[in-house]
C-alpha cells in the first residue's frame, strides 16, 4: 500500500481554435510554480526515466513545469492491515501512555504519571514538558473534566507536534535523485534501501545502489547478491573507498538514465570522528559527480535506541545537514515517544518508518496515524 506521488509534466492549456480574423488569443498563463509546500507523506516518483541524452543536473521543476499527482489510494484492506501492524507495532509505548487515563481523576497524580509516562516512552524532557504544560492549558480554557477528554486533548497536541515531521519524499524533481544512508551500525540501513528499491522499482523507477559499505566485504556481497535478485544495479569496487563507488553509481546513472542512486555507508558512531568525516568526504564527492546530489541524505535511527537517537540525529545533522530520517524497528519498542524529541528539538522530516522486516513494514509517515496507534 505504499503510498507514492508522481510528478509528471504539466500539460500545456489548450489554445482555443480562432478564426482567422479574430483577435490573438492572450498569452497563456505562466505555469504554475512547482508547489514546494508539505504534500501527504510518502515517497514521490516522478516522470519515466528520460533517454540518456536527456539527463540534466538541474531540477525538472527549472527545465519544465511539472505537478505532483497522488498515487491511488490504498485499498481499504491493505491500509487497515498497515494500522493494525502499526498498532500491534506500538503496543508496547501505548500502552504505557494510555493506561493511566484509565479511570482516572484530573488531578496532579495524572499529571505526574503521564509526566513519568512520556520520558519512559523517550519523548525527552524538553518534549514532555512542552506537552503537560499545552496540555494544563487546555484542560482549563476547555473546562475538561473527564480522563477520557484529557487523552484526546494529549491527542491532539501530539498530532500538532508531529505534523511537521511529516513530509514526502519527492521523487522525480531530478534526474537521477541521489540519496545517501547513514546510521549507526545495524539501525536498518541495508534493508531499508533493499526495501525502498522494491517500492520504487513497482512505482515504475529504476535504482542503481552503491555499495558503500567497504568495510565489511560481506555487506558488500549480501547487496550484490540481493540486487542480481531483485534486478536492481549495484555498484562495488573491491578496494575499500566509499567515496569512490558512489562517485561511480552516480557516473552509472547519469549515463544510463537511471531514476534514483541509493548509497550505502558503512554504520558508523558519531563519536568516531574519523569515519563522519568519511561520511562528509563521500558526501563531497558525490557532489563532484553531480551539482547539487545528494539531493536527499538520510539518517536511518533503529527505533529502540530512545535518547540516544537524538544524540545521533544531531551529530550526523551538524555533519550531513540531514533532509529526511527513516526510524525503524518501532515494532515492539517501549520508546515510540523519541519522534516527539526530535520534533521539539531538531524537527527533520521522519520519511519512513519500518515495524518489521518485510517490505511492506516500511511506510512513509503520518502523523495521524501514528498518533491514533499510539493513543488509541
Ligand atoms: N524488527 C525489525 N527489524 C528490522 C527492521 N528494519 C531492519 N530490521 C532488522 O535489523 C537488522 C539490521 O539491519 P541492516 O539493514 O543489516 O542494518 P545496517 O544498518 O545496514 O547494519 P550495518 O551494515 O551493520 O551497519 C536486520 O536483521 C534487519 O532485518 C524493522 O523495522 N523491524
Amino acid at each position: 500500500m505504499f503510498s507514492f506521488f508522481k510528478r509528471k509534466p504539466k500539460e500545456p492549456a489548450p489554445v482555443p481554435e480562432q478564426p482567422a480574423s479574430a483577435p490573438a488569443a492572450p498569452a497563456p498563463a505562466p505555469a504554475a510554480p512547482l508547489t514546494t509546500s508539505p504534500a501527504p507523506a510518502s515517497v514521490t516518483p516522478a516522470v519515466a526515466t528520460p533517454p540518456a541524452q536527456d539527463v540534466q543536473e538541474v531540477p525538472a521543476s527549472a527545465a519544465q513545469p511539472a505537478e505532483i499527482v497522488a498515487a491511488p489510494a490504498p485499498a481499504p484492506e491493505q491500509k487497515r492491515s498497515w494500522l493494525s501492524r502499526l498498532k500491534a507495532g506500538l503496543a508496547k509505548t501505548s500502552s504505557n501512555l494510555t493506561t493511566l487515563f484509565i479511570g482516572a481523576r484530573i488531578d496532579d497524580d495524572l499529571y505526574d504519571e503521564l509526566e513519568a509516562a512520556l520520558l519512559t516512552s523517550d519523548a525527552g524532557v524538553e518534549a514532555t514538558l512542552f506537552l503537560l504544560d499545552a496540555l494544563k492549558k487546555k484542560v482549563k480554557e476547555e473546562k475538561l473534566t473527564e480522563a477520557v477528554q484529557v487523552k484526546a486533548a494529549l491527542k491532539t497536541l501530539l498530532i500538532d507536534l508531529l505534523t511537521p515531521l511529516q513530509k514526502p519524499l519527492v521523487l522525480g524533481q531530478y534526474q537521477p535523485l541521489v540519496m545517501m544512508i547513514a546510521g549507526v551500525n545495524g539501525a536498518g540501513k541495508t534493508t531499508t534501501i533493499g526495501k525502498l528499491a522494491k517500492h520504487m522499482q513497482t512505482h515504475q523507477q529504476s535504482v542503481v545502489l552503491a555499495a558503500g559499505d567497504t568495510f565489511r566485504a560481506a555487506a558488500r556481497e549480501q547487496l550484490t547478491i540481493w540486487g542480481e535478485r531483485n534486478d536492481v544495479t549495484v555498484i562495488a569496487q573491491e578496494s575499500g573507498d566509499p567515496a569512490a563507488v558512489a562517485f561511480d553509481a552516480v557516473a552509472s546513472a547519469k549515463a544510463r538514465g537511471t531514476d534514483v542512486v541509493m548509497v550505502d555507508t558503512a554504520g558508523r558512531l558519531p563519536t568516531q570522528l574519523h569515519l563522519m568525516e568519511e561520511l562528509k568526504k563521500i558526501k563531497r564527492v558525490i557532489a563532484k559527480g553531480m551539482d547539487g546530489a545528494p539531493q536527499e541524505v538520510l539518517l536511518i535511527i533503529d527505533g529502540n535506541t530512545g535518547q540516544n537517537a537524538l544524540a545521533q540525529v544531531k551529530a550526523f545533522d551538524d555533519a550531513l545537514q540531514l533532509t529526511g530520517l527513516v526510524i525503524t524497528k518501532l515494532d515492539g519498542t517501549a520508546k515510540g515517544g523519541v519522534l516527539a524529541a526530535i520534533a521539539k528539538t531538531r524537527p527533520i522530516p521522519v520519511y519512513f518508518i519500518g515495524i518489521g522486516e518485510q517490505i511492506e513494514d516500511l511506510q512513509p509517515f503520518n502523523a495521524q496515524e501514528f498518533v491514533d496507534a499510539l493513543l488509541n
